[in-house]
């Protein structure tokens, strides 16, 4: 068919007889008036070809495929359905706030191309990228502000863009429902023409209208994000389908709507108070059922977030209902969907700095400042709780962090006023105190706690860095231990015990962290007894029938009946519940339904581990080889553990795994408590209870490939290696799939870090650990299986117990020590100072610190004396403390 915009008259354009009619789809060539053109530019989907779009600004013309539904006689093939599209709810693009800062501006859009703009669009990314016109991006650098008056200044002309005013004027500009609107239009406010630069912008297809780039997920789209509905994406929301009346529970469909219930924020189920938790499992992600779990909280429900019902609170402990409520309103798929994000609404975004983020949430990036969106930030905009703040806003545990090794004085509630170039003042004072992102070691420490840096801010170099250490020893008043080692070597166990020993309060987030590890470890305890007890019942009924067979084989014609119970038989209760548990723990739902479960059922377990089938087969459990020894710890107060009220233990936290949900870095300030030991030394090593330490846990996964990270820890005073005595024998996969030995990759690590530039001269002291184990092992595998320790040959044998000699396991472990000191010399031609830990025992884990404490001040006052020429070995020899040469 063909239309005549102008007559109206249509007629076909090619005429195929009936059979075209058949076919779902015709070809129209329409010729239409420019506002129809763009009108239907806005209908045509992203796919339509266009055929031709001649040079003549009036007369486009467009090839558009048009279905048309058949009505005719019925045909033996399936004809593709037609959907009709409902033209109000196209989406239309509104203008929103704008780029602040515009530099060397030359934007060549030509008439034409800005009269082809039917989506009004800028976008600023981390890059600073302006992005305009109908989806397409031109990629100019920005550099100059743009006032309230919306002047815009060109550097290379020095003219203001025309129209730009009006455009950029507030007065303009009216609060829409997609954001904020310029009544005067993108195309017209940089309809200029460029003088005479021909360069065609380089174009990238793009979707929305302002973009902020979020690391996490790539791109947040500030206002609108339009391709979803042009590629027909469908959003999925999971819908229960239940015959229940008004009101009543989804689950036990009983009850009415005068009942007390609970709402799933995804799919609007109510639960009663009995089936609340069997149908919302954890609530890793607030109140869901589990089967809404990752799906898209529904916009009339966002209001619900973090506000639940009496029954909620009835049903959970204070601290875990904060938990459930905290991941509700925190957790990433809980948060606004991009397309519906407002700028200091669900993200905050502080204008002097350019530093934004999610509500709540540490800062995500560093982008242009001064944008005109939004209005002040909010004290508690990212919820932290540090006092001290950043341009009004307290800043959280992570920034303070990165403050303090950027050297920034963080004492006394101080209030900072930081700019867009990290210059950083205290309020009420007007001098510049620093800048805060200018050291390497700052960066790296923000690139380890995902905190973003000022875009483009070069790094300094080595020596300027090295320089400025050195400017700052003078003033440095707290030393730094970088507590380090292969996985499993102990590093957090023994960070926790020296939180218990100097004092150091676990935080509410690492007891809650380490709760919940405890509680679903303890289930998986359970589960390795439950399956022992299947075997044993299993092996003793097969004894049992042998027995049988052999006793009555005399007799004849008898029916011989057996009693197929055994001391490890259970009761149908004990059954459901322990084929349920195992049956969970299998399931790759089990993350998201602990440790809610466990609390739920905490009458279960009570009544499964009194039983005394259960008993019985923990009485063997030594035999049950994929028990952990530290099992035994938890499985004795397992029904204390499982009830809802449980509260962790500062032996609990010890013997848990974990710090962290995160399990990468961690950091504690702290004094050594003056002790008995100090009155008997010199006055030269007594203690100073007023200097302080900062003991920092990093696991190697942190580091990087090759310990790139390693340089943000380069004012580390001494680092100490943790490697676990029980590795020789253990294997673990590496990172290229290959099975090796443990303590063969410990030795890897140790060299990779020795010989890592920053740590060049660095004190170390090598802490070998669970050496409780060691006295175990050794006396089941030899110290040779490790190909490293195969010229072991001590003159005792490992089962000599003579307490007047050195034990055969602390022979073993001075030679493991021996070897290290080797290697290090062999790498650094300095020494290495060795102690030997029980992780779990505070006695050991204080003497290794204190004894790192030392060797800081022997390096120090070394340096001070170096013209007395004092030799390392001397002081070493001074030594009171438990080296291990003092040890053996
Ligand atoms: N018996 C005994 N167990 C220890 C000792 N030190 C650590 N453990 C246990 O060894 C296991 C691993 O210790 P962690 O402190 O978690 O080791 P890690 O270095 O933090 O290891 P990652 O989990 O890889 O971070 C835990 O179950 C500890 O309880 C010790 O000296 N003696
Ligand atoms: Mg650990």
């Amino acid at each position: 068919m063909r239309i005549d915009p102008t007559s109206g008259v249509w007629g076909p354009l090619s005429c195929e007889g009936e059979e075209a009619c058949d076919r779902n789809a015709q070809k129209f060539l329409l010729e239409l008036d420019r506002t129809e053109a763009k009108m239907l530019r806005k209908l045509r989907p992203a796919a339509a070809p266009v055929i031709a779009e001649n040079d003549d600004e009036e007369n486009i013309i467009i090839e558009y495929p048009i279905a048309m539904e058949y009505h005719g006689p019925l045909v033996t093939y399936a004809i593709p359905q037609v959907f009709p599209v409902n033209t109000s709810q196209i989406p239309i693009p509104a203008l929103v706030s704008s780029a602040s800062l515009l530099n060397n501006l030359s934007l060549p859009i030509s008439n034409r191309q800005s009269s082809q703009i039917a989506r009004q669009v800028i976008r600023i990314d981390s890059s600073d990228t302006l992005a305009c016109d109908n989806g397409y991006e031109s990629k100019p650098k920005l550099s100059h502000v743009i006032g309230s008056s919306g002047t815009l200044e060109v550097p290379d002309n020095d003219k203001e863009v025309e129209g730009f005013q009006d455009y950029m004027n507030p007065t303009n500009w009216e609060s829409t429902e997609s954001g904020l609107t310029s009544q005067v239009p993108w195309y017209e406010a940089f309809s200029y023409s460029s003088d005479g630069n021909d360069e065609t912008p380089h174009h990238v297809k793009r979707s929305s209208i302002v973009t902020l780039c979020d690391p996490e997920s790539s791109e947040v789209v500030i206002v609108e994000e339009i391709d979803d509905f042009e590629e027909g994406s469908v959003i999925m929301w999971p819908k229960i389908e239940r015959n229940v009346k008004k009101g009543g529970c989804y689950r036990c469909l009983k009850g009415n709507r005068f009942m007390e219930k609970e709402v799933c924020i995804v799919c609007g189920a109510n639960y009663c108070y009995d089936c609340v938790l069997r149908a919302m499992g954890s609530m890793p992600e607030g109140r869901k059922c589990v089967t809404c779990i990752g799906f898209r909280i529904r916009e009339a429900r966002r209001g619900m977030l973090g506000k639940c019902s009496r029954l909620l609170k009835r049903l959970l402990t204070d601290l875990e209902l904060k938990r459930v409520m905290n991941a509700e309103m925190l957790c990433e798929v809980n948060q606004v969907p991009p397309e519906l994000v407002f700028v200091n609404g669900y993200y905050w975004y502080d204008k002097l700095s350019g530093l934004w983020g999610k509500e709540g949430q540490k800062p995500s990036q560093i982008i242009t400042c001064q944008l005109a969106v939004g209005g002040h930030v909010k004290r508690n905009a990212s919820n932290g709780n540090t006092n001290v703040l950043i341009n009004n806003r307290e800043i959280t545990k992570e920034e303070l962090w990165m403050l303090k090794v950027a050297g920034v004085p963080c004492e006394g509630k101080p209030h900072f006023w930081v700019s867009e170039d990290g210059t950083y003042q205290e309020e009420g004072q007007r001098t510049v105190k620093g800048k805060i992102w200018d050291r390497t070691r700052t960066k790296l420490v923000c690139a380890v706690l995902s905190l973003p840096v000022p875009p483009g801010s070069g790094n300094p170099s080595r020596k300027e860095v090295n320089g400025e250490i050195q400017d700052n020893l003078a003033q440095k008043s707290i030393h730094r231990f970088l507590l380090v080692g292969y996985d499993k070597s102990g590093t957090s166990t023994i960070y926790k015990q020296a939180k218990i020993l100097y004092g150091i309060p676990f935080s509410e987030d690492e007891c809650q962290t380490i709760k919940f590890s405890i509680q679903r470890k303890l289930l998986g305890y359970l589960a390795i007894l439950l399956e022992g007890r299947e075997q044993f019942e299993e092996e003793s009924l097969l004894e049992k029938r042998k027995s049988c067979v052999i006793d009555r084989s005399g007799l004849s014609g008898d029916t011989i009946q057996i009693d197929d119970t055994t001391i490890y038989s259970i009761g149908a209760r004990v059954r459901a519940f322990s084929d349920w548990l195992l049956q969970v723990l299998q399931s790759d739902n089990s993350e998201a339904i602990f440790p809610a479960a466990t609390c739920e059922y905490a009458p279960f377990i009570e009544e499964m581990w009194k039983d005394a089938a259960i008993q019985a087969t923990y009485n063997r459990r030594n035999e049950l080889q994929m028990l952990p020894r530290v099992a035994t710890y938890f499985l004795d107060r397992a029904v204390e553990i499982s009830r809802t009220d449980y509260e962790p233990s500062d032996m609990d936290i010890l013997y848990a795994d974990g710090i962290t949900s995160s399990n990468s870095l961690t950091c504690m300030e702290f004094s050594f408590p003056k002790s008995t030991q100090d009155d008997s030394l010199d006055p030269f090593y007594q203690h100073d209870s007023s200097l302080r330490y900062q003991l920092i846990r990093v696991h190697p996964r942190s580091l990087g490939e090759h310990c790139k990270w390693l340089d943000m820890f380069e004012d580390t005073d001494i680092v100490l290696f943790c490697v676990a005595l029980t590795d020789y024998d253990e294997y673990s996969v590496d990172r290229n799939g290959v099975l090796t030995n443990k303590m063969l990759a410990s030795k890897e690590l140790f060299e990779s870090i020795v010989t890592h530039p920053t740590f060049e001269n660095k004190n170390f002291l090598l802490i070998l650990n669970k050496f409780d184990l060691l006295v175990e092992k050794i006396e089941q595998v030899p110290l040779t299986h490790c190909e490293w320790f195969r010229d072991f040959k001590p003159v005792v044998s490992p089962n000599c117990h003579n307490s007047t000699y050195p034990s055969y396991a602390q022979r073993a472990s001075h030679y493991i020590g021996m070897k290290f000191k080797e290697l290090f010399r062999s790498l650094t031609d300095n020494k290495l100072f060795v102690s030997l830990v029980i992780g779990l025992e505070n006695d050991t884990v204080d003497e290794a610190l204190r004894y790192a404490r030392e060797i800081i001040m022997w390096d120090e006052e070394e340096k001070a004396y170096l013209n007395c020429e004092l030799s390392s070995t001397d002081w070493e020899a001074s030594s009171s403390c438990s080296s291990l040469e003092n040890d053996l």
